[in-house]
């Protein structure tokens, strides 16, 4: 038969590259034969066999294209058709299963074997290449055709089960001929395959089990075993095990596994009975699988007899199998904290004797200890002793009874929400504490000053002074550091957010904004100095310009000067205050971002800085404190805003 295949394959070779298909291979009759009817040269018999395709060189079986050889699907659907009963070319097999694993991006130069390829015709799903094994997909498919009497092999075994060892949980990087063996017997308890493998059939299917007297050929011991009828249930190394033919009693697998070429095993249904999936169970399995077949099975007859020596053996077998697991997971616990210090910098020790830095008895010191230099370094340094008192010095400070009552009358510092409600505000609008919900005309109408409820708009912007639009209205100023708050404060107090422009990113208002506000006053918005996002030279061009703005300006009748709550004065205010001083123009200090900190450090840092400044001639008290984002403190910002706009005379 073989030399007519091969022939045949030969002559259709030539016709193919006459017209022009040069490069088809053996298998591409194969795809071939689902459109035409096979011919009788190129396959004959019910069963596609492999062993007797020896006429066809391995060569032109498995070379051509990739998408040639004989794919997954057409060996399963042949399989399911024929019924797969012969034996496989030892040699060609892990050819032809390298170019499927290549097809599935396996390397057809690493050993097949290790890649978990079949010697038999399971051939694993792509789901389950990733996993470098035969999924349990796949071998419960194939299990479920009919006829399966071909050989696995050895190392496949090995592989399925580390990979299963290692969905239980043990590490890639562990031998697992170790851990299988250090962990033998083992009980399955139907825990594992209960789950993944056989929950489903459990839960749908009656199954029909028999009992199988097993006889081993080499020995004359026989075992007694239950399989189901389409199935052997003994667990992970069922692929190990055989299908049960549906009509015959009795049937012989030759088995080569194990160390043992070849060898007969006779099987002999004792029993047929209906089994319910309620009794449906498991049974102890070696996973020992150096001993192969003949230990699973010797095993297997342990179990089954009933002796007092044999349970006390098993005992024992348990006792150490836990000895051994918790010795591994002790090892395993050990090496993770091992990897994970070794990810975490390690703390440093301090070598040497430690000596209480505060403790200067003369004993350790004649004693010729000597002090740790670092410890004294930072008792010497100043900066530091500076740094740490002002953060003291600032929780020295007692504010005034007056300061105290208007941080509590309006509110001011970090509130709950509770809190505000309680107080009878509506937490509901987006700054509370002004009860101003959204910019709309209606609520610009409840402002108390008339001044401010006036429509803000923008009309100019200098980026030198000789651009500045002429004073004809009187100007309200709003200096300070970049990313203070300015442009958020001229938003809240006139209620129109998005007037002008706000940013978390400091630096963002470059130039000197003119807006005014309906035909009375005029609010300034100055570029923020200090740190921004922005060159050197073009900051200081902003700080000059502020400068120049605010000692020569004619219509600038007050300067709020804004300072962060937290950060509190920083130098270059001083140097604004400073300059405003020279040029007797009249400054208001105004906190912001009262909402940042706590209720007391607002009056601490208002009290602060009016025990700096009260020196100071052109500075009007009090200290304002105010928060855009609650609205605390804006209504009386408003109210000693709208005095100056009041009292100028235009
Ligand atoms: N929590 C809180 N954040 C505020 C307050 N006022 C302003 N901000 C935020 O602070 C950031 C800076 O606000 P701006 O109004 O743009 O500050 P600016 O002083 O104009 O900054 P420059 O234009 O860069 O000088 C924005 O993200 C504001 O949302 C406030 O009272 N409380
Ligand atoms: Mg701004």
């Amino acid at each position: 038969m073989s030399e007519v295949a091969g022939s045949g394959y030969k002559l259709n070779k030539k016709v193919k590259l006459a017209v022009g298909k040069a490069k088809s291979s053996k298998n591409d009759f194969k795809s071939e034969d689902r459109r035409r009817k096979p011919r009788e040269t190129e396959i004959e018999g019910p069963s596609m066999n492999y062993k007797n395709d020896d006429a066809v060189s391995p060569k032109e079986k498995v070379g051509g294209k990739r998408s040639s050889g004989s794919g997954v699907k057409d060996r399963r659907r042949h399989l399911g058709r024929e019924g797969y009963k012969g034996k496989v070319d030892e040699k060609l097999q892990p050819q032809q299963a390298s170019l499927d694993w290549k097809r599935k991006r396996i390397y057809a130069d690493r050993d097949a074997s290790k890649e978990g390829v079949l010697h038999n015709d399971i051939v694993p799903s792509r789901g389950s290449l990733s996993r470098g094994g035969p999924g349990v997909k796949d071998r419960r498919r194939h299990l479920g055709q009919e006829g399966y009497k071909g050989k696995i092999d050895e190392k496949l075994q090995l592989r399925q089960a580390s990979l299963d060892w290692k969905r239980k949980g043990i590490r890639a990087d562990q031998d697992v001929n170790d851990v299988v063996s250090s962990r033998k017997p083992l009980s399955w308890e139907g825990q594992y395959l209960h789950k993944n493998d056989f929950a489903k059939e459990k839960r749908n299917t009656k199954r029909e089990s028999r009992e199988v007297e097993i006889s081993n050929g080499g020995d004359s011991s026989t075992t007694r075993r239950k399989f189901h009828k389409d199935r052997v249930i003994d667990g992970r190394l069922k692929s190990r095990s055989v299908q049960l033919p549906k009509d015959s009693d009795s049937f012989d697998v030759k088995d080569s596994s194990g160390g043992t070429e070849n060898r007969k095993r006779s099987y002999r249904v004792l029993d047929s009975k209906l089994q319910t999936k309620g009794k449906f169970e498991y049974r102890q399995v070696s996973t020992n699988l150096d001993e192969g077949v003949n230990g699973l099975h010797k095993k297997h007859t342990k179990s089954i007899s009933n002796s007092t020596e044999n349970v006390n053996q098993r005992q024992n077998r348990h006792q150490a199998l836990d000895k051994t697991t918790k010795k591994i997971m002790r090892d395993r616990k050990d090496l993770d904290n091992e990897s994970l210090e070794t990810n975490r910098p390690r703390k440093k020790r301090k070598l040497g004797i430690r000596i209480d830095p505060h403790d200067i008895s003369n004993k350790r010191l004649d004693d010729g200890f000597s002090v740790n230099e670092s410890i004294v370094k930072t008792k010497a340094d100043p900066e530091e002793e500076t740094e740490l008192s002002k953060n003291a010095q600032f929780r020295a400070i007692q504010p005034s009874p007056s300061i105290l009552s208007f941080v509590e009358d309006n509110l001011l510092g970090r509130r709950r929400l509770i809190e505000l409600r309680r107080a009878g505000y509506n937490i509901e609008l987006s700054t509370p504490l002004d009860n101003a919900p959204f910019s709309t005309s209606s609520e610009r109408e409840r402002i108390e000053e008339s001044i401010f409820r006036n429509k803000l708009t923008y009309f100019a912007a200098a980026k030198v002074s000789s651009s500045f639009p002429p004073a004809e209205l009187p100007e309200i100023a709003f200096a300070g550091r970049s990313n203070v708050g300015k442009s958020s404060l001229l938003n809240s107090l006139t209620r129109q957010w998005g007037v002008v422009r706000t940013s978390d990113k400091p630096g963002h208002t470059q130039t000197i904004n003119f807006f005014n506000l309906g035909t009375k006053l005029c609010l300034v918005d100055l570029p923020g100095y200090g740190f921004a996002y922005a060159k050197e030279e073009v900051k200081d061009a902003w700080e000059d310009l502020v400068k120049e703005y605010v000692s020569t300006r004619v219509g600038l009748k007050r300067v709020c000067l804004l300072i962060d709550t937290k950060w509190g004065m920083k130098p270059r205010d001083h140097e604004l205050i400073n300059l405003m001083e020279r040029s007797q123009t009249k400054y208001q200090i105004v906190l912001t971002k009262t909402d940042t900190v706590f209720p007391l450090d607002v009056a601490r840092r208002a009290m602060q800085i009016e025990e700096n400044l009260t020196a100071n001639k052109s500075i009007v008290q009090p200290v304002m404190m105010v928060s855009s984002k609650t609205g605390a403190g804006i209504q009386s910002l408003r109210t000693v805003l709208a005095k100056v706009a009041r009292f100028v005379k235009v």
